[in-house]
């Protein structure tokens, strides 16, 4: 008898051991924090040859890339040691669930990080895929402070396809200027517009043809190390799953691997229906995950290029190495780099946008019908003869204490309480020509959604300000990934255009371009209280005012920390 109870107390505590040693896994496991600690500051850098102010985190342009886990909570502690600027860094592609405070968006969500403060970003990766972080003070993001977001999928969830290796790069384009000289131009009478990008670069590194300045100033270096190009090293036969993400400035791009199909599997972290290009066409604030075999002659070494499409270009194409091991790593391709896509057809863009389905297993289908359709014309306009962009006539400005703020507290004072328009002259504006008057409003008004409502948003393109020319904008929703429905070319028919939508498979994304001459259809569900920006991600664009705020179920938003709260009417607040 003693026996058996001894036998049963030891099974006992064995049984609760391994209880507690489980439930120890099981809160490791959710409640995992990725934690980071940043210094922001200028330094002196060649990234493509040409010496100029750079904007790093820990020393380093592009920062490091954030790796976490789907459910993951991250934190970055983010020291501002620019010394004469202030900073905010959004989370691109994070929707920011239960933290709107926590988006980064200078003016919308925060007050700015002064210099010499330290600002705690904390929020949950509740999606496995590809982000991207990023400067949103200013035009500061094409300074460089800029990075990637890698979350992976949480234990036991597998992903729709296989690789061997996981690799990230970022696109971007690079001016000589800094940020205050652009800012400034674009502000002036009369209008110093910024031009086109001096380089490509790809993953922080290009190459400017330094026989352009003089060599005596020693400004501009072609051997110097920081310009070498980016190398991705690859095993032969090996499958390769590679990131690839735009922080233009202003360039929509297009992107090959000499020699090297790639199949597109993901984009602003969904998966989709795969498929095949040569070129990648791709807009400011959009990622993608591609795969590549390296399958190719693995005696030699390949190009990666970048080149400028949908802009005249005046920018020689970004070159990096593709790498086939144990071949050298800055040995060139023996071959001249592909040539991109003509840039002035917009078909094959038009195209590759509409060939973006969302993959079977995992489409989320979205609302059969929405609870109101909002139509934004994108124009360039005058505003007391300044240069702006607007949206159905209404230039946007940013108020001085953010709209979060405002709105939590009530602040009516601080933004003008009306409703900016919700569409535009349909009959009667030309959008295959400069329009007959061009004058156009500031307004720092909001768009107030219906708390769990369902939006469409139909963006229309026009012509701008010169004849025969109508650019392509990508445009950035905070907060939220929308279904893209569709895109058309010409003038959106409200009355026809809605029964071709996509229903059945639309992709989501965040960042969508609308194309020259033409109209793209997005809709969102808007369940996310708090205040959020949706903009053209081109910088000098939104800096003049191509953008709009949306409102929804503030009165849901809790405490907000009072970090954020830091400037104008919002000083003080938030505090015990
Ligand atoms: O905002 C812009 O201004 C110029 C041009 O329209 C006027 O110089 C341009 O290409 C833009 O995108």
């Amino acid at each position: 008898m003693v026996e058996i109870l001894q036998y049963r107390r030891i099974m006992l505590k064995q049984l609760a051991l391994c209880l507690l040693t489980f439930l120890m896994f099981v809160q490791i496991a959710e409640a995992r924090i990725r934690y980071y600690k940043w210094e922001v500051k200028y330094e002196y850098k060649s990234p493509d040859c040409y010496k100029k102010l750079v904007i790093t985190i820990n020393g380093r342009s592009p920062g490091p890339t954030i790796l976490a886990q789907e459910g993951d909570t991250v934190i970055v502690e983010v020291k501002n040691s620019l010394m004469l600027e202030n900073l905010a860094i959004h989370w691109h592609g994070i929707r920011q669930i239960g933290t709107p405070g926590m988006d980064g968006t200078e003016g919308v969500t925060q007050c700015p990080v002064l210099p010499g403060d330290t600002f705690k970003y904390e929020f949950k990766v509740d999606r496995p895929g590809t982000y991207l972080y990023h400067a949103h003070y200013g035009m500061q993001r094409e300074a460089g402070l800029y990075g990637s977001i890698r979350v992976s999928p949480a234990d036991g969830k597998t992903e729709p396809f296989a690789y061997d290796y996981d690799r990230s790069i970022i696109l971007n384009d690079w001016y000589h200027k800094s940020t205050y000289e652009q800012a400034t131009g674009l502000s002036s009478i009369p209008f110093v517009w910024v031009g086109e990008p001096q380089s490509l670069l790809i993953q922080g590194r290009g190459k400017f043809d330094c026989s352009s300045t003089p060599s005596a100033s020693g400004v501009c270096n072609a051997s110097n190390p920081e310009c070498s190009p980016y190398v991705m090293t690859v095993i032969p036969e090996k499958w390769y799953r590679l990131r690839v993400a735009s922080l233009t400035a202003l360039s929509a791009l297009s992107f090959q691997i000499e020699g090297h199909n790639m199949t597109v599997v993901e984009a602003d972290g969904h998966y989709v229906e795969p498929f095949v290009v040569k070129n990648l066409f791709i807009y400011s604030g959009e990622t993608y995950s591609v795969l590549i075999k390296a399958d190719q002659d693995p005696l030699r070494n390949y190009w990666m290029t970048t080149n400028v499409v949908g802009r005249l270009p005046n920018t020689t194409a970004g070159l990096a190495i593709l790498n086939y091991y144990p071949n050298h790593p800055r040995r060139s391709s023996p071959t001249a780099p592909p040539a991109g896509p003509i840039w002035n057809d917009t078909a094959p863009r038009l195209a590759q946008s509409q060939a973006i389905k969302a993959r079977q297993g995992f489409i989320s289908t979205p609302p059969a019908i929405s609870d109101r359709t909002i139509v934004f014309l994108n124009t360039q306009n005058k505003v007391n003869g300044y240069t702006r962009w607007a949206v159905n006539n209404v230039s946007f400005t940013l108020p001085h204490t953010p709209y979060l703020v405002a709105e939590k507290y009530n602040l009516r004072h601080v933004f003008n309480q009306s409703s900016p328009p919700t569409g535009y002259d349909f009959q009667n504006y030309d959008i295959y020509n400069v329009a007959n008057n061009t004058n156009a409003t500031l307004n720092n008004a909001i768009y107030r959604l219906q708390f769990n409502s369902t939006v469409d948003i139909i963006l229309q393109n026009a012509n701008s300000m010169s004849n025969n020319t109508s650019e392509t904008h990508p445009w950035h929703l905070h907060g939220h990934d929308f279904w893209v429905l569709g895109y058309g070319t010409g003038k959106f028919d409200i009355y026809n255009d809605p029964y071709k939508y996509n229903l059945v498979n639309p992709i989501m994304k965040n960042t969508v371009p609308v194309h020259r001459y033409g109209w793209t259809a997005l809709r969102f569900k808007a369940d996310n209280p708090g205040v959020w920006l949706f903009h053209c991600h081109i910088e000098s664009h939104f800096h003049m005012g191509m953008g709009v705020v949306f409102e929804e179920g503030i009165e849901k938003v809790g405490n907000l920390p009072s970090s954020i709260m830091g400037c104008g009417e919002a000083k003080g607040l938030g505090k015990p």
